[in-house]
Formats: C-alpha cells, sequence, structure tokens
C-alpha cells in the first residue's frame, strides 16, 4: 500500500514555491500524519486483482506544456513506467490497427479519440508490465474519458500533476518541437488549446476538489520545473 510519509519540505509552504495543491489549505501540505493513499477495488474488468494495486499518476496539461519532457525525468529519478496516451494512439497508427485511420484522422483534428478505445490500450499497459507504478501521460482528456477509465480499471489515480504553461509558451514549444508531429502546426495547436479548455480543464477541477490535484508552474527551466515535480514524489514512497 503506497503512503504519504509523514512530513514534505518545508518548500511546500514557501511563498517562492510554485507546486500547489489546488483548493486545499497550504497547512494540509504540512501534516505531520500518515495515511494510506484511498485505493478503490479493481472493478471486474479491470486490472488485474491479483496484482499490487499499482500506484497511478495522472499527467495534465496544456499541449506543449512539458509533460512528456517531466515524465521523462520521474520515469528517471523515481522508476515509474511512462504511459503516453498520445504515443500509444500513434503506436496504433503505426501498426495499421482496425482504429488507426480513425485515430489518425482525430489527431490531426486535435479531437479526443472514443475513451472505450484508449483506456482498453491503457489497462493493456498496465497489465503487460511488472512495474506497479505508472505515469499515464495526457490522460484524462474529459470527464468522459475520466468516467469511462473508473469505470474500466475500477481505480482512481493517486495523484495528478497539472502543468500549468502559459499559451505563448505552449505554442512556441509546440512549434518548435520538431518530432514530425501531424499534429504540430498553428490550426491544430488552436484547436487542441479549444478542447484542453473545454474539456480537460473540468478534469483538473474534478481532482482539484478531490484533494489529489498538484499545480506545477510549467515556465521556467526543465530542471527548475522538474525540482518542483521532484517534492511532490518526495513525499511518497515511491522512490526507486
Ligand atoms: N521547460 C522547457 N523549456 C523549454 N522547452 C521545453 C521545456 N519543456 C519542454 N520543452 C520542449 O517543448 C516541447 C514540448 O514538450 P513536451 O513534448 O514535453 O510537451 P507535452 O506537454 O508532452 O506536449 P503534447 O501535449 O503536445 O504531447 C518539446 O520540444 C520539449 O523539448
Ligand atoms: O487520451 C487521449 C490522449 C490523446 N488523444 C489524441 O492524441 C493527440 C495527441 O496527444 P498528446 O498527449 O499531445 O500526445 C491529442 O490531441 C488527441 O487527438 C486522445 O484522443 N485521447
Ligand atoms: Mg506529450
Amino acid at each position: 500500500m503506497w503512503r504519504r510519509v509523514t512530513f514534505l519540505s518545508p518548500l511546500f509552504s514557501s511563498s517562492k514555491s510554485s507546486v500547489s495543491v489546488l483548493n486545499q489549505p497550504a497547512c494540509g501540505l504540512m501534516t505531520q500524519k500518515v495515511y494510506s493513499t484511498e485505493i478503490l477495488k479493481p472493478a471486474k474488468g479491470g486490472v488485474s486483482p491479483s496484482k499490487k494495486t499499482p500506484f497511478i499518476t495522472f499527467v495534465l496539461g496544456g499541449p506543449g506544456s512539458g509533460k512528456g519532457t517531466q515524465c521523462a525525468k520521474i520515469v528517471e529519478t523515481f522508476g515509474f513506467t511512462h504511459l503516453s496516451a498520445g504515443d500509444l494512439l500513434r503506436k496504433e497508427i503505426s501498426s495499421n490497427s482496425e482504429n488507426a485511420v480513425m485515430i489518425l484522422n482525430k489527431i490531426k483534428e486535435g479531437k479526443i479519440v472514443s475513451p472505450e478505445v484508449t483506456v482498453k490500450m491503457i489497462q493493456r499497459a498496465i497489465e503487460s508490465s511488472e512495474n506497479d507504478k505508472f505515469l499515464i501521460d495526457g490522460f484524462p482528456r474529459s470527464e468522459e474519458n475520466r468516467i469511462t477509465y473508473e469505470r474500466i480499471i475500477g481505480t482512481e489515480p493517486n495523484i495528478v500533476l497539472f502543468f500549468d504553461c502559459p499559451e505563448e509558451k505552449m505554442v512556441k514549444r509546440v512549434l518548435s518541437r520538431n518530432q514530425g508531429r501531424v499534429d504540430d502546426n498553428i490550426n491544430t495547436f488552436k484547436k487542441r488549446l479549444e478542447v484542453f479548455t473545454a474539456l480537460n480543464l473540468p478534469v483538473i477541477k474534478y481532482y482539484s476538489g478531490k484533494g489529489k490535484l498538484y499545480k506545477i508552474n510549467a515556465v521556467g527551466t526543465e530542471d527548475e520545473i522538474f525540482e518542483q515535480v521532484r517534492q511532490v514524489f518526495a513525499a511518497y514512497e515511491v522512490i526507486k
């Protein structure tokens, strides 16, 4: 069972720190209590109950906010397995599966793929891994995604990271990414941002209300941003 350790870095309470748990009083972060994270029983058809219940982190933020970049650092430092929903969908396109054309069109249009398709891919990836801690990057994109995940997998995430980044930074990062992505152009960026604002922000709000959301200021160097992220994980017993 994953536990949050007794004390958190004093930096959490510093006014200079950019890490915050939305809708939670600052004193909530300074608690000396040890408590078990909420773990729901996997539903029928969810992640195999014979396995140890995994520690799940959802990683959210607008297009180009730096989710993938920070996930790579979390993997390196804390031993998580990184599951990028976008990468899993791109893999489906490359493998020419029955959903390939539908997925490609959704990605080109900046729209969201049917949640059943995405959740099944995530479920397969979790079940085929020996690891027990996962970063699910770029998911859930909408309340429909979130509800479908909870129904099929049968658990909630332990924590949620939200990379908070202004539009002007995100657009610069996306347009200079140079990885040959079909959605790295100004028109698709605008659509993705609209979808993020309309459908993903409600999910962020939902987890904020549950006290699970850690908001990270995604402006700065990669290392400066990772320092905030490091503090979040250092507070849990998930260190390699
Ligand atoms: N702190 C940073 N400063 C400047 N550039 C950055 C920073 N973090 C990431 N980048 C660059 O910005 C681009 C987008 O980053 P990344 O792919 O991590 O974003 P993302 O949130 O995963 O985006 P998407 O949602 O489109 O997958 C990459 O080229 C990355 O190298
Ligand atoms: O849960 C998801 C995640 C992603 N998509 C689609 O993929 C692209 C790219 O996602 P990235 O996270 O930026 O790699 C996204 O714009 C969606 O079209 C999805 O449908 N569902
Ligand atoms: Mg990404």
